[in-house]
C-alpha cells in the first residue's frame, strides 16, 4: 500500500510551533544542499501567524537557524488586489512574519504578483508563472517546478491554495499557475498554483488548528472525499505532513505519528 500523509498532532499551537520550526529548517537545509537556496511557497489564512510563532524566536543552536537570506518565497495563491490591500496574501505574510525579522538581519527574497495585471486574471497568472520559470529554469527544461516546501492551509470546505472542491481547476494538467475568477471565498479573482505543481513539491506541510477544522478533517482523512486537501494527500503520500492541534482532529480516525524528522 502507498505510504500515507503524516499526521502530527500537538496539544496546542505553542507546542506545535517548535516542531514546525524543526521541520521547516530541515527542508531549508535540504534545499540549500540541493541548489544553494530554499524555494518555499506560503499560503494566506491563519498560516502566517503560526509560522511567525515557529520561526521568529532566536535560534537555540547553529542547526536551529532560519537562514532568511537563503529563502526564495513564492505565494501558493494570491488575490488579485494591490499589495497593500487588506485581502493581499503578500501584505498578510509581510505583516505577520517578514516585517518582524529584525532589521539588520538577513532578509528573504519575496516574489509577489505583478500588480500591473490585476484586471486580467489569466495574464496575472501567466506573469506569475514566468516568475517561476525564471527561478526554476525554463518550462522547456523542467516539466514542473519542484518547490523545496509548500506551506498550506485547509479551508473549512477542504480547499487549499485557491483550489476549491468540485472546481474545474482541479483538472488543470499543464499550467503551473492558474487564474480563478469565481472563488467561493472572497475575493473572487485570484491566481493559484495548480494541483500538479503542489503534488510535485519535495515536501508539503499543512497547518490546521482550532475546533473549526474538526468536521472537514474527518472528511479529508476518513473518506475518499475528492476534496482538494485529500487530492494533495493522495498525490504526495509520505512527502506530506500535517501539523495540527488536538482540537482540529478531535474524533478523527487516522493514525497520529510521534513527530520526528
Ligand atoms: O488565500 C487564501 O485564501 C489562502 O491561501 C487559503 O488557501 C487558506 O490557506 C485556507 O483558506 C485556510 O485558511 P485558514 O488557515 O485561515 O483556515
Amino acid at each position: 500500500m502507498a505510504k500515507q500523509a503524516n499526521l502530527y498532532s500537538f496539544p496546542d499551537t505553542t507546542s506545535l510551533a517548535p516542531a514546525l520550526r524543526a521541520y521547516v529548517i530541515s527542508c531549508q537545509e535540504a534545499g540549500i544542499a540541493r541548489h544553494g537556496v530554499f524555494k518555499v511557497g506560503i499560503s494566506g489564512g491563519s498560516l502566517p501567524k503560526t509560522l511567525a510563532q515557529a520561526l521568529l524566536p532566536e535560534p537555540s543552536s547553529e542547526a536551529d537557524t532560519v537562514k532568511w537570506d537563503k529563502w526564495e518565497v513564492f505565494f501558493c495563491d494570491e488575490r488579485a488586489v494591490p499589495l497593500d490591500h487588506e485581502d493581499s496574501n503578500y501584505a498578510l505574510v509581510k505583516k505577520e512574519l517578514f516585517n518582524k525579522i529584525p532589521a539588520g538581519s538577513p532578509q528573504p527574497t519575496i516574489h509577489p504578483i505583478d500588480t500591473g495585471y490585476l484586471d486580467d486574471a489569466q495574464e496575472l497568472a501567466d506573469q506569475y508563472e514566468q516568475v517561476l520559470v525564471r527561478s526554476f529554469a525554463s518550462r522547456d527544461s523542467v516539466k514542473l517546478p519542484i518547490f523545496d516546501l509548500l506551506l498550506l492551509g485547509s479551508g473549512p470546505d477542504g480547499h487549499t491554495c485557491s483550489l476549491f472542491p468540485g472546481h474545474e481547476l482541479l483538472r488543470e494538467t499543464s499550467a503551473w499557475v492558474a487564474p480563478i475568477e469565481d472563488s467561493p471565498k472572497p475575493p473572487p479573482r485570484r491566481v493559484t498554483l495548480t494541483l500538479p505543481v503542489v503534488t510535485h513539491a519535495v515536501r508539503v506541510a499543512f497547518v490546521a488548528t482550532g475546533a473549526g477544522k474538526k468536521d472537514i478533517m474527518k472528511e479529508i482523512f476518513e473518506g475518499d472525499s475528492g476534496l482538494p486537501c485529500t487530492l494533495v494527500n493522495m498525490g504526495t503520500g509520505e512527502r506530506c505532513s500535517w501539523f495540527v492541534d488536538a482540537a482540529a482532529v478531535e474524533g478523527v480516525s487516522y493514525p497520529r505519528r510521534p513527530f520526528s524528522l
